[in-house]
């Protein structure tokens, strides 16, 4: 698991180990390891670093220290540092005059852009863990000017630290360097971080506020066979979902669920024929009442939300087993929470919704902070709340989250949530944690997406066919 911080944590952190470490040592590592990456990045994009021009647009508290420092260690490579300081009272003294020690330009907030237009590389110390609301109209004023590849400082100015969420100009980079621990934007903010770099400087923190899944915990939660096992033991999944007129819910969310583990697979509704006819392997009833026993159900993916439906739902969630409720069956829970009463308490439930189901489940829209709000939701129906977006948020009752961050935006395609609550059934019939089970389940949907996109759009029959490829290469990287 990666840990994640958020920047209340990270500054009592720095305060405690800037207690105990000499003045200007923690912001020097922290510039030595920004003017690594920026040379690098330099060399990268022009094939040189000697000769080269960066700018640096530098704000008032330590984030433009890092990048005035920066700047200073840059000169020793001969590189051209030119410095646009956004309140040049305030900015870092020790900084700046190491900056005009070793040779670098200080140029004014006016002549800025021209130095920004022919910049080989931007350095973005505009702020840093400080920062709040969006960004100030100066800064924001320069970032038109910005076409050379960006090198953001701790994270990129304009996006919320807390909560990755952009009111406003931003800065896109193409890199950002971190220091100490990952902070919320980074894996909430996919698009304005680019590639980021986690930088030791000695910061110790404890459990993390939020979490991401690696290759390898997906690997090691992920059920595989053993000489012992059978369709039994891997566990039965019930699938309640599609109608008669829309089989293809039925049909993706089975078969996500049929790729997903060598369990068993049964499936419940009026889409009996259609789904037994793509897959065989399938144990397919008329309704829920007789499908037989399972160890989980997925139930919602098109099963409408009359009446119908809510007697599904209240059946399935009336068996004392994991559920996944999904789609249409959020619906009913929201507008007839009663249903719940049909559950036991101590039976997982895990609710799937996009931003529209969780309007309907919470009464207002997830807002910015989508991990409070998912937390906000996981106490309330004292669920497993997977929330759905670019980057997936899942929370636990319990005040566990993750966030998964998804390699392109592929996923966001008709019938892409059926195949996903699929895997999340199946995992939670092999027993897994539920928390961790949604968790797993959106990595490899996410995996399974960019598997199936190779840069081009796919559907959610794509995302499904790609499920073993991405199961292999999560197995790969650990095996
Ligand atoms: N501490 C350490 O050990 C280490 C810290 N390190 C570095 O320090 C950084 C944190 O530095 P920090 O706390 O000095 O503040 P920082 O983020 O630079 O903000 C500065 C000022 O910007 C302003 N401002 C606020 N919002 C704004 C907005 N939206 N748009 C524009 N301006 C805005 C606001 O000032 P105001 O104008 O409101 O008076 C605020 O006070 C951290 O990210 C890391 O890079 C590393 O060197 C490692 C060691
Ligand atoms: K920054």
């Amino acid at each position: 698991m990666q840990g994640i911080w958020t920047t209340e944590r990270i500054r009592a952190a720095e305060d405690r180990l800037l207690a105990v470490t000499p003045d200007g040592e923690l912001m020097r590592r922290a510039a030595f390891a920004l003017a690594v990456h920026a040379a690098e990045m330099l060399a990268e994009h022009t094939g040189s670093v000697s000769g080269r021009r960066v700018t640096l647009l530098v704000g008032s508290g330590n984030n433009g220290g890092d990048a005035l420092w920066a700047g200073a260690f840059l000169r020793r490579r001969n590189v051209a540092v030119s410095a646009i300081l956004l309140k040049p009272e305030r900015a870092h003294g020790p900084g700046l005059a190491a900056l005009k020690r070793s040779g670098g330009k200080v140029v004014s907030l006016e002549d800025g852009p021209q130095w920004i237009r022919r910049a080989d590389l931007v350095v973005d110390g505009i702020v840093g863990i400080s920062a709040r609301g969006p960004l100030r109209p100066d800064a924001a004023a320069l970032l038109e000017h910005v076409s050379a590849p960006v090198l953001a400082v701790d994270l990129p100015s304009g996006v919320d630290p807390d909560t990755g969420a952009v009111d406003g100009p931003a800065v896109v980079a193409d890199r950002t360097v971190t220091f100490g621990a990952l902070k919320p934007v980074h894996a909430l903010a996919p698009a304005s971080c680019g590639e980021v770099s986690l930088v030791d400087i000695g910061l110790r923190l404890s459990e993390p506020d939020l979490q991401r899944l690696d290759t390898a915990d997906v690997a090691a939660a992920w059920p595989v066979p053993g000489p012992d096992d059978d369709k039994y033991s891997q566990g039965v999944v019930g699938v309640a979902a599609g109608s008669a007129t829309y089989p293809g819910a039925a049909v993706l969310a089975a078969g996500a669920a049929v790729r997903a583990t060598s369990g068993l697979v049964r499936y419940a509704g009026h889409a009996a024929d259609v789904v037994r006819g793509q897959w065989p392997e399938v144990i397919a009833t008329g309704s829920v009442t007789d499908a037989g026993r399972v160890q989980a159900w997925v139930v919602g993916p098109g099963i409408g939300t009359g009446h119908e439906g809510r007697e599904v739902l209240r059946f399935v969630l009336g068996r004392g087993v994991p559920v996944c409720a999904d789609a249409d069956a959020t619906t009913i829970i929201a507008r007839s929470p009663d249903v719940l009463d049909a559950r036991d308490p101590d039976t997982p439930l895990v609710l799937t919704p996009h931003a529209g189901e969780f309007e309907r489940l919470m009464g207002s829209p997830p807002g910015a902070d989508r991990v409070a709000a998912a937390r906000a939701a996981a106490r309330k129906y004292d669920a497993v709340v997977l929330l759905k977006g670019h980057c997936t948020v899942v929370a636990a009752p319990d005040g566990r989250a993750l966030v998964n961050t998804p390699r392109g935006s592929w996923l966001a395609t008709a019938g892409s949530g059926d195949v996903l609550s699929g895997l999340v059934g199946a995992l939670l019939a092999a027993g897994l944690d539920p928390w961790l089970a949604a968790g797993a389940a959106a990595h490899v949907h996410s995996l399974a997406g960019s598997l199936a996109a190779d840069g081009a759009p796919t559907s959610a029959s794509g995302i499904l066919g790609a499920i073993p490829d991405a199961l292999r290469s999560v197995r790969s990287l650990t095996s």
